[in-house]
């Protein structure tokens, strides 16, 4: 065919989604999810998670890590407030760049910035380079070894405060081997899991983990 499954999903989208509708996007994306080619976004039952922490929270400034084709990067900016933003990163350039249409279709650009770089570079210069002073809301959603990896450098560089909230898809199905046994075993979180189906798979199960800082700032 020559395209990949992530172009044929924004040609997609480009083709029913309504411009500058971040819920048309998400539901003709879910759409084609269903009954055209599987993806891995966060789909509606993560999603329903996702939009509830951040209509409770009201984050000023979002991290997520993985945005594959700003599925969830969509979902979390439609329900920020005018100033808040979210920062978002993917190391595969062909995705980033799939993000940064989708995203722009949404309508969303000015509130999302995709970045095309590995996670850890960007985390060390979140405060020096990206103007950030503490994160409200992280969303782990990229490989599964790099949670651990990456949640240890966001507290070594102080960037979140009580109440801040990491919130990690994935935890079952492929799993995030070390990461549950690390955020659950600290002091510095509260953590709560919740079972729920797996992306566009009604007979499958995986799990999310919500964990709110209540650590040192
Ligand atoms: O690599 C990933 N990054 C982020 N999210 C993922 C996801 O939600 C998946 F379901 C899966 C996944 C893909 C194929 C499977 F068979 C199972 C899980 C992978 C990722
Ligand atoms: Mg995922």
């Amino acid at each position: 065919k020559g395209t990949t499954r992530e172009q044929r999903a924004l040609k997609y989208l480009k083709e029913h989604a309504r411009q500058g509708d971040p819920d048309s996007v998400l539901e003709t994306f879910d759409e084609f999810c269903r009954t055209q080619e599987w993806a891995m976004n966060a789909a509606e039952e993560k999603g329903d998670i996702l939009d509830e922490i951040v209509r409770e929270l009201q984050p000023t400034t979002c991290l997520e890590l993985g945005t594959y084709c700003g599925y969830s990067a969509v979902r979390i900016a439609r329900n920020l407030s005018p100033s808040a933003r979210l920062i978002t990163i993917e190391v595969n350039p062909d995705y980033a760049a799939v993000a940064r249409e989708v995203v722009k279709l949404a309508g969303l650009q000015d509130k999302i910035e995709v970045i095309n770089l590995d996670s850890a570079d960007v985390i060390r210069e979140l405060k020096t380079k990206y103007d950030v002073t503490k994160l409200d809301l992280v969303f782990l959603d990229h490989w599964k070894y790099l949670y651990i990896r990456d949640i240890k450098l966001i507290e070594e560089e102080k960037l979140l405060k009580k109440g801040s909230v990491v919130f990690a898809d994935n935890v079952i199905i492929p799993g995030a081997p070390g990461y549950l046994e690390y955020i659950r075993g600290s002091k510095n979180y509260k953590s709560t899991f919740y079972s729920v189906h797996f992306e566009y798979m009604d007979d499958m199960k995986d799990g999310v983990e919500k964990s709110v800082y209540i650590g040192d700032e």
